[in-house]
């Protein structure tokens, strides 16, 4: 279990470098001054956490999604204190990592495994060498260590790569390699900072997929950093939204679309391009997710939107289509993002039309009705 309260990261110096020299170049002509070439710019402070309060239950994975700049590496970088908070609190397992000193911090560390996007294995080393560092670092005896390094490459899909240099292996590859490094302490949470974002969409679908397989066998709690919603989707029980450093909104993933206009709700469930409307018709734009009337469920039949549709035919009387639509499966459970178009008519048609509108916002699944 993670649990962050408070978290501010203030970074002094931003990275960005040159423009200082322009700066000082002016006045070294008054005071004769030497300038180094690459002097970093102090142009004022980056809040880059201003007060993150999360809690990760132990064995979620959890995705961490934001615009960039909004603090989602910095964020990760706190969970094992790569980077140290200002403020705040970084419990582990009910271990306060803050509050501890550099030698138990070190301990503390091992049950935290991470893997970047660009994977940072050692080009000198076998694919079973990279595997085997941490436990040497460790101290770990070296028959006991290989033994290890080889059981989490066998697990990983890679066995017969155990003598590979890096470069001898595909990114994907060298992602698993990173994953088995990661997992070599026997860590309780796995820390994953992009790292599927150099990967192809065979590859990412794979990693994706060990990484939930071995929180399942592992029970591994698993922090996603991405900046693609569709890692979220693919890999993610619950995310959480940062913007300006500040988390803007969160949920389950499955509870998350039924909460139509929240903000990680229009990312994970975006709404389909809109057609042009007949004349005197009307265009429903709705959200619905399995189960939401106790009707349709994920083994019941049927798909998220077909009992409204049965409801507007058979109970209103309505004549409708689907004009536009998305569906997609978060937290285990289908949402659909609908656009109905309902035919126009008589004044008659237009009562049935306000009836089916009321009994659609009665049950919380309509966004809009364009006429
Ligand atoms: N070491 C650093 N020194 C100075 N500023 C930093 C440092 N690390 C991050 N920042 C700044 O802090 C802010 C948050 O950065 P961070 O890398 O956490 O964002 P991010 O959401 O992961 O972005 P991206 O998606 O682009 O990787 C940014 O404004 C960034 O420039």
């Amino acid at each position: 279990m993670i649990e962050l309260s408070g978290l501010v990261k203030t970074y002094a110096a931003p990275r960005r470098r040159g423009g200082l020299r322009q700066l000082v170049a002016r006045r070294t002509s008054d005071v004769d001054v030497v300038v180094e070439d690459d002097a970093p710019v102090r142009t004022g402070e980056v809040r880059a956490l201003d007060g993150v309060s999360i809690s990760v239950p132990a064995g979620d994975v959890v995705g961490v999604v934001g615009p960039s700049g909004s603090g989602k590496s910095t964020l990760a970088r706190c969970v094992n204190l790569l980077e140290r908070p200002d403020a705040g609190r970084v419990v582990v397992d009910g271990q306060d990592l803050t509050a501890l000193d550099a030698g138990r911090l070190r301990t503390a560390r091992r049950s935290i495994g991470m893997v970047f996007q660009h994977f940072d294995l050692l080009g000198s080393r076998t694919a079973l060498g990279n595997v085997a560092l941490p436990l040497e670092l460790a101290g770990v005896g070296r028959r006991e260590r290989e033994t290890r390094a080889a059981e989490l490459l066998e697990r990983v899909g890679l066995a017969d790569k155990k003598a590979s240099r890096p470069s001898q292996l595909s990114g994907g590859q060298q992602q698993r390699v990173a994953i088995a490094r990661a997992l070599a302490a026997r860590p309780s949470v796995l820390l994953c900072d992009e790292a599927t974002s150099a990967l192809d969409p065979g590859s990412t679908a794979g990693v994706l997929a060990l990484v939930r397989e071995l929180r399942d066998e592992l029970g591994l709690t698993v922090v996603v950093v991405t900046h693609e919603m569709d890692v979220v989707r693919a890999a993610c029980d619950s995310a959480v939204l940062l913007e300006h450093g500040r988390v803007v909104d969160e949920g389950r993933l499955a509870d998350v679309a039924a909460r139509p206009g929240s903000p990680l709700a229009t990312r994970l469930l975006p709404a389909p391009a809109r057609p042009p409307v007949r004349p005197g018709s009307a265009l429903l734009q709705l959200v619905v997710t399995d189960g939401w009337d106790g009707q349709a469920g994920p083994d019941g039949g049927g798909g998220p939107g077909e009992a409204v549709m049965t409801s507007l035919v058979r109970e209103h009387g309505l004549d409708v289509s689907v004009v536009g639509g998305r569906v997609e499966t978060l937290g285990g459970r289908r949402a659909g993002h609908l656009l109905l178009e309902v035919a126009g008519g008589a004044a008659e048609h237009a009562a049935r039309l306000g009836g089916a509108t009321d009994a659609l916002r009665a049950r919380g699944v309509l966004l809009e009705v364009a006429a």
